[in-house]
């Protein structure tokens, strides 16, 4: 392909992504599938491209006089971050071949008056809109720099090595040997990172297919071990999904005791089944209704309920910037509702003296901090627990217990990737008293 031909099917890809919900790696796949004639290196290219457009889209669209589509989003991205002169980008729009056709007079004047004037804040931060009140009021000045480590690329690839199965060390020297560069994460004991390029083909590696690993970010690691699943302790998994947390809990629980991973989609549940296997570890897994019901015969059991909450999943938009564009304030709002209900549900199931703790992937207060405050303010009975005194674990570190103290506010806890490396969390721990 032509670098030409490129960046019309970048477009056409970013408008794909832009009309579906699909996340954008499974857009470019099919992309990639229904058109054979494309190479490896063109494949890449149109990747290279779509998630470039992807990571600054709010900056580009304002740009191109408030414009969505692909093609101008793509022809703004290679001005204002390519930063090539207006005579290339012509060029690369002769509308010859399978390339663009030529820009048209407007386009023109766009971007010669582009990179002119001072942007507005919150175009500047790379966030959308409905994000940056949020992150002013949570983060104070250190807002833009939130925003930016949250938008940036190269994000890692996090392991969660099975310590049933492996050592640290012996999953360390293998992906040695398979040429891979693996570094000890700061905060998991049981944590490995490698760099996101070149791609690494994890699921290929033997480690892998034996149980020796996971691929897991070290915030969704972190919130696990703080949850304080332990040996013979009655654990439920409330919100269970694909099982990413699951298993870390079970490794917490070390094959002894009772873990009960719930959700109300069978088929994410259909999922756990075989990574259950693959880890070599036991749950029971039960579907619930979306009331709840389901797990009566847990009311007042558990030692320990996770409830990792569906949520916006902001915390991920370094992985998937294409969501950030796709959220609207409506959402929020359905999400805060669901997770207020989802915690009273799944409050049912605690025993007195026994945990709950609440979990999002989301950077936004109101599925945080406004969730959990919703959820104290009717229940009493569950007492606050300091994050510095739930940090016991074998499977953190010490940086982990000095860092995690530092960044907690009381019973609250937020990751984010400026101040801790991962992808978003928010964590909340409570103690039920009576
Ligand atoms: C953030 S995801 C869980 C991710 C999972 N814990 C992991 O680590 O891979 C939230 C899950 O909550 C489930 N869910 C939605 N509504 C629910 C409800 N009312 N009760 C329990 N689970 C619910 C969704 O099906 C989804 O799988």
């Amino acid at each position: 392909m032509t670098p030409a031909a490129r960046l019309a099917a970048a477009a056409s890809v970013l408008d794909s992504i832009a009309q579906g919900r699909q996340p954008a790696e499974a857009v470019l796949k099919a992309w990639g599938q229904q058109n054979r004639y494309a190479g490896s290196k063109d494949r890449r290219a149109v990747a290279d491209r779509a998630y470039k457009v992807l990571r600054a889209r709010g900056r580009l669209s304002w740009a191109m006089g408030g414009r969505e589509d692909g093609r101008a989003l793509v022809i703004a991205s290679l001005s204002l971050i390519d930063g090539l002169p207006l005579e290339d980008i012509e060029a690369l729009h002769s509308g010859e071949g399978y390339g663009p056709r030529p820009l048209s007079k407007q386009e023109r004047s766009r971007l010669t008056a582009a990179g002119e004037g001072e942007l507005p804040g919150w175009v500047a931060s790379g966030l959308p809109e409905l994000a940056v009140e949020d992150f002013k009021a949570t983060f104070g000045e250190r807002w833009g720099e939130e925003a930016r480590a949250l938008m940036a690329p190269r994000a890692p690839i996090d392991l969660r090595v099975n310590g049933a199965v492996a050592g640290v060390e012996e999953v360390e020297a293998e992906l040695r040997e398979a040429g891979l560069t693996p570094e000890r994460t700061p905060f998991s004991a049981f944590g490995l990172r490698l760099p996101s390029e070149p791609p690494p083909n994890i699921q290929a590696l033997e480690g892998f297919r034996a149980g020796c690993f996971e691929i897991q970010d070290e915030g969704s690691q972190i919130v696990s071990w703080l949850a304080g699943a332990a040996p013979g302790l009655t654990v439920v998994d409330y919100c269970a999904g694909g099982g990413g947390k699951t298993l870390a809990l079970a490794q917490a629980m070390a094959g002894e005791g009772r873990l009960v991973a719930c959700d109300v989609a069978q088929k994410r549940l259909d999922n756990i089944r075989p990574r259950l296997a693959r880890a070599g570890v036991e749950a029971e897994l039960r579907l619930l209704g979306q009331n709840g019901g389901g797990a009566e015969d847990l009311n007042g059991q558990a030692d320990l309920v996770f409830v990792d909450a569906p949520c916006s999943g902001s915390g991920t938009w370094r992985r998937r910037p294409e969501d950030a564009w796709r959220l609207t304030p409506e959402e929020v709002e359905r999400l805060h509702a669901l997770q207020v209900r989802i915690l009273q549900q799944a409050a049912l199931l605690v025993k007195p003296g026994g945990r709950l703790v609440y979990v999002t992937c989301s950077m936004l207060s109101r599925e945080n901090e406004a969730s959990t405050a919703a959820f104290e303010a009717a229940h009493p009975s569950f007492r606050p627990v300091p994050v510095a005194d739930a940090l016991a674990s074998p499977c953190l570190t010490d940086a982990a217990r000095e860092r995690l103290t530092a960044l907690a506010d009381g019973h609250r806890l937020r990751l984010s990737p400026a101040a801790a490396h991962t992808d978003g969390f928010f964590a909340a721990l409570f103690e039920r008293t009576e």
